[in-house]
């Protein structure tokens, strides 16, 4: 299985985002164009790729084709409810930074590895605050978010981590072995190919894979977001877009690993939002979505099919994606479970719960002057 992610810094944003509120977008149905450049200013990447038993790269089936028309429909904003517009032209190559954990350096508390999500803090607008930092203490708060600009903008990286999933009941029942160990240092695995002598005799012949993690199966899904989702949040106030996606075989975990990432970033964004961000006045929102069959739904919307379309500035957009203004970890969960029932679900042989679309969750935060997203994807 297997997750991608990315990071934008945007020029022009405001002009931009008056109306239409785009989002740069991995587009998973052209994976052979993913890496292309663009002639966006800045670009982080992350990625993440978990495995089965043995698990190949093996892309899903193809997203539906972008329409082309020129024509965009104007708005009126609802307070509740923003139709979003999707962009799916952003491809780049520079790298991201190793950055301090959204926890660090903020005097936020560094939550527990592994803690389950139903765990999950809850952040109320207002009644939760801390003081503000005054003085001294503000100037290495405003020190702090200028170096982790400064950070962003130098140096990026696409990060590949890859999760193996323990063996399912069918292969247990099958008394199949497990043929993928992790590697003496942590970011390699091997895979154990038996293989035949000519003369019959066995063998095993060992493949060994490097990225920039492997977790093994016994891992936590808060320890996987603390290797993907979570370097990824602080930056994303620098004017960033970021994506997350798992990609990966039926049956290898994506759904698994994906569904519980949301709610952890979402946590950790208003935790920015209402600490370190408090006077920006950004506000947090969600929309979700899926392409199913070459169509787009929208999950949060009785899923009511929706249209791709590009802009005069040649940007692909979602039209009429309904965005919920979000204040508490407790109405995005809702509004996750909302979007996670009602997508399409079919039986296959290694999944009977398969999901079969892409899902697509994003978390787009603003205030007056810019627009940061993150988006997590469930192919
Ligand atoms: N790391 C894991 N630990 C325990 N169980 C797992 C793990 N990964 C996956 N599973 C289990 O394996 C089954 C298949 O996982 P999941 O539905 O996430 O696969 P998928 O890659 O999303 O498949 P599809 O592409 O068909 O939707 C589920 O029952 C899930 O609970």
């Amino acid at each position: 299985m297997n997750v991608v992610g990315r990071q934008m810094t945007r020029s022009n944003s405001t002009a931009h985002h008056q109306r239409q509120y785009s989002d740069n977008f991995l587009d998973v149905s052209y994976n052979s164009n993913w890496l292309q450049s663009s002639n966006c200013p800045s670009s982080q990447e992350f990625g993440f790729y978990g495995t089965g038993r043995m698990n190949r790269k093996s892309p899903e089936p193809g997203t539906p084709p972008v329409c082309s028309r020129k024509n965009n429909e104007e708005y009126v904003l609802p307070s509740d409810f923003i139709p979003g517009l999707l962009d799916l032209h952003s491809f780049d190559t520079e790298l991201l930074s190793e950055v301090p954990s959204v926890h660090e350096g903020y005097g936020l508390q560094k939550p527990v590895r592994g803690k389950s999500f139903d765990d999950s803090e809850q952040y109320i607008a207002t009644d939760k605050l801390p003081n503000m930092p005054c003085g001294n203490a503000e100037n290495k708060v405003l020190k702090s978010i200028s170096l982790d600009k400064e950070r962003a903008n130098t140096v990026a990286k696409i990060k590949v981590v890859v999760r193996k999933r323990p063996l399912n009941k069918k292969e247990i029942a099958k008394k199949e072995e497990d043929i993928i160990t992790i590697g003496s240092n942590s970011n390699a695995l091997v895979v154990h190919e038996k293989k035949l002598k000519v003369d019959l005799t066995e063998y095993v012949e060992k493949h060994e894979f490097h990225f920039d993690a492997v977790l093994n199966e016994d891992v936590s899904n808060g320890e996987v977001y603390s290797e993907t989702v979570e370097p990824m949040i602080p930056l994303i106030f620098n004017r960033t877009k970021a994506t997350c996606f798992a990609y990966g075989q039926t049956g290898s975990g994506k759904t698994y690993t994906m569904q519980p990432l949301p709610l952890k970033a979402s946590q950790d964004i208003l935790r920015l939002i209402y600490h370190t961000y408090r006077n920006h006045g950004f506000q947090l929102f969600v929309s979700f979505f899926e392409i199913y069959g070459g169509k787009v739904f929208d999950l949060l919307n009785d899923r009511k099919k929706l249209c791709m379309r590009e802009d005069g500035k040649q940007q692909v957009c979602i039209v009429g994606l309904q965005e919920y203004k979000v204040l508490d970890v407790q109405t995005i969960k809702e509004l996750i479970e909302r979007g996670n029932a009602t997508r399409s679900t079919g039986t296959t042989g290694a999944n009977e719960e398969s999901s079969r679309s892409h899902g697509i969750l994003q978390l787009p935060s603003r205030d007056q002057l810019m627009a940061v997203k993150i988006s997590l994807l469930d192919l």
